[in-house]
């Protein structure tokens, strides 16, 4: 059987909540303590995950989450858990305002060829402006404009990886011909924002190109998306606006001559499991009261580019901020607006919601399966990237006791479709543009 649906699982340190690190149940030093981010990759490859999925970010400051103050730079960590796996996908966050296309095209290829064809690039185009500073540039590029860069930046990557047809390494030993010079490409790109040449140094694996997952849910980020994502990172509150996301995104990939099949949709999903109502009540309790209100105002403050929330009454109305937060996490910031407006609520209650929001997969490991299996049967998702609050008790009993109800159900099995991640997402092999 295939699986029906599909799941990721967020690695970043002790788990998605700002304060995880507290937790009984995770090493205060999750976020750069190899055995930890080892043992949950083996234990969601054990139970049949498609991909593990690393975060990042390039700027930090007092008020930053915990545990981005000190963590595993992504491809690093992909490149030491690639040859401990086999079968799980790898995919990693890396930046398109802050990276050098031969570099990254260079760095996910030998990722995607050690590990057998299993990379994934999350292309992202970098919120927080004071990352600029720490690559020398003047000023962080404005929300359309990196846009206009990552679609340059990735058509130059995939071009790059399209430098060597799949035969063009003979490597014959005894005629002593090692390369077709014939099937050598080079890239000979000139744009607005970038010059390259190539060719890569580095040939295709046997996925014939990494992955592209991309996150960005504003207009412009579901239109490069709908462009160039194989697979979408998304955010959804309800099955209503998850299947919004899902219709509009295979809408947007058709439009552009895409087979809308070809790309796959994964909302996040952050359970809240129990064995009855009252232990997933007071898990719910617990991460809520692992945070102060002082914690959460710096929390909210950081989508909205380290905006100062201190200098409002936490009990007033969510304040008018204008454009604060357009050119940082703009989707993010618009929906968290529009969420305070229409619900009433007070700068305390904006901020608590956000570190600990209620999540649509909170219940007991029964219920919890019923709702995954509901989005999936209503045109919702493809499958889910885990983002447990906590990479500790919340991720075991995820794996423990709500997927085997899954599998009983017949709607996922822990086995493994094929040797690369195309094949798990069912996505076909990315022929080499020469070859075709
Ligand atoms: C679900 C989701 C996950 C994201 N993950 C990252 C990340 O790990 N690192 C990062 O720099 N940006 C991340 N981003 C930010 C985006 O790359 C983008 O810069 C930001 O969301 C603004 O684009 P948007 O308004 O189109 O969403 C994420 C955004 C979303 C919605």
């Amino acid at each position: 059987m295939s699986k029906k649906v599909q799941f990721g699982v967020m690695l970043h340190g002790p788990g998605g909540h700002m304060n995880a690190w507290r937790s009984a149940d995770v090493p205060s030093d999750a976020s750069v303590n190899f055995e930890h981010y080892k043992n949950i990759t083996l234990k969601a490859e054990d139970a049949g995950f498609s991909f593990i999925f690393v975060a990042d970010g390039l700027f930090i400051n007092d008020k930053s989450i915990p545990h981005f103050l000190s963590r595993f730079e992504p491809l690093t960590l992909l490149g030491a858990l690639a040859p401990i796996t086999s079968h799980i996908g790898l995919v990693a966050t890396v930046s398109t305002s802050y990276s050098e296309p031969f570099t990254i095209a260079r760095q996910l290829a030998t990722v995607d060829m050690m590990s057998g064809g299993r990379a994934g690039w999350n292309v992202v185009t970098s919120p927080l402006e004071g990352s600029a500073k720490n690559f020398s540039k003047d000023k962080h590029p404005e929300h359309s404009l990196r846009y206009d860069i990552a679609d340059e930046h990735l058509s130059v990557v995939q071009g790059l990886w399209d430098s060597w047809e799949d035969d063009a390494f003979i490597r014959n030993k005894e005629s002593g011909q090692y390369f077709d010079k014939d099937k050598m490409h080079e890239l000979n790109y000139e744009g607005e924002f970038f010059k390259i040449s190539g060719p890569l140094n580095i040939e295709r694996s046997p996925q014939g190109q990494p992955i592209i997952f991309q996150a960005g849910a504003s207009p412009k980020g579901s239109a490069f998306a709908a462009r160039n994502a194989d697979a979408v990172f998304t955010h959804a509150g309800t099955l209503e606006k998850a299947q919004k996301t899902y219709a509009d995104l295979r809408k947007q990939a058709a439009d552009n001559g895409r087979n809308p099949d070809e790309i796959k949709v994964f909302p996040t999903l952050q359970p809240i499991v129990g064995k009855d109502e009252q232990e997933v009540r007071e898990r719910y309790e617990y991460i809520k009261n692992l945070v102060t209100v002082e914690e959460a105002l710096a929390y909210l403050g950081r989508y909205f580019d380290h905006h100062d929330f201190t200098q409002y009454d936490v009990d007033a109305p969510f304040p008018e901020l204008g454009d604060i937060g357009k050119n940082s996490f703009q989707s993010t910031t618009d929906d968290i607006k529009a969420r305070a407006k229409e619900n009433n609520m007070t700068l305390r209650e904006v901020a608590l919601e956000e570190t600990t929001r209620e999540s649509p997969f909170m219940g007991t490991y029964e219920e919890v399966a019923d709702q995954i299996i509901e989005w999936i049967e209503n045109n919702g998702a493809d499958g889910f990237v885990l983002t447990p609050h906590i990479l500790g008790d919340f991720f075991h009993d995820f794996i423990d006791k709500v997927v085997p109800i899954l599998v009983e159900k017949g709607y996922y099995d822990t086995s493994y479709e094929g040797k690369t991640l195309r094949d798990e997402l069912g996505l076909p092999f990315k022929e080499n543009r020469y070859s075709k």
